[in-house]
């Protein structure tokens, strides 16, 4: 398991010759002259951006909360505005926005970086947003064991935006509730005012 320090894929790191090559048969399948200044070094860069944007495969999710502490606070804990990138699995084209997070404790809390190690260890992978959100309230609920998690996941595509139906600015919002907020439309909207 990857330490604290930032981590690299490293798959991509024992593979980085044979995937150098790979990318050079790209470029030069779609007409680019490899071998002109601004791409000579191009494999070995997208090799390198690849061991950090698929970086997450290093880590269990799980394991990134580390130490659960105890406490006596009951009340909702949010930690609102984390940013990612993301690659979707459909077209690896990038995808971001912005993982808001609450929970509300039965005993148990979390160091608040945890959560943002969190949403790095689930979103850089080959990703579904909806996928993005079920890990993360899905790990919290089952490590915490809270009264109820609420996560909500905006994102912007890239796939939507640059390519296909071409909406730049169109934005996906998917949420996950677990425990209290499955079944509590005003601890919901207690949520979403919070996150605004
Ligand atoms: N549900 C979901 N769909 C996604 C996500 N990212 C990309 N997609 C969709 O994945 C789908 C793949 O559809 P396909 O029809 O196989 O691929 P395509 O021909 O490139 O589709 P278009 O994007 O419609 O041109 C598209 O509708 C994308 O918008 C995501 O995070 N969640
Ligand atoms: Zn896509």
């Amino acid at each position: 398991m990857a330490g604290k320090k930032d981590y690299v894929n490293s798959q991509v790191s024992s593979n980085r010759e044979k995937i150098e090559e790979h990318i050079k048969e790209i470029l030069k399948l779609i007409g680019e002259d490899v071998e002109r200044e601004g791409l000579i070094e191009t494999p070995a860069r997208v090799t390198r951006m690849y061991e950090e944007i698929f970086a997450g495969y290093e880590v269990e999710p799980r394991e990134v909360l580390g130490a659960v502490f105890d406490e006596n606070h009951e009340e909702l804990v949010i930690v609102k505005d984390i940013v990612y990138y993301s690659q979707c699995e459909h077209h690896m084209a990038p995808f971001f926005g912005k993982v808001h997070i609450g929970y509300l404790p039965s005993g148990k809390i979390v160091g608040l970086s945890k959560l943002a190690r969190l949403v790095e260890a689930v979103t850089r992978r080959l990703q579904v947003q909806e996928r993005i959100t079920s890990t993360i309230a899905n790990v919290l609920d089952e490590e915490l064991d809270p009264q109820g998690v609420f996560v909500v996941v905006e994102g912007e595509h890239l796939c939507m935006c640059a390519r296909g139906i071409k909406k730049p600015g169109s934005k996906t919002v998917t949420t996950a509730a677990r425990g209290l907020y499955q079944h509590d439309p005003a601890l919901r909207s207690e949520f979403m005012q919070l996150i605004k």
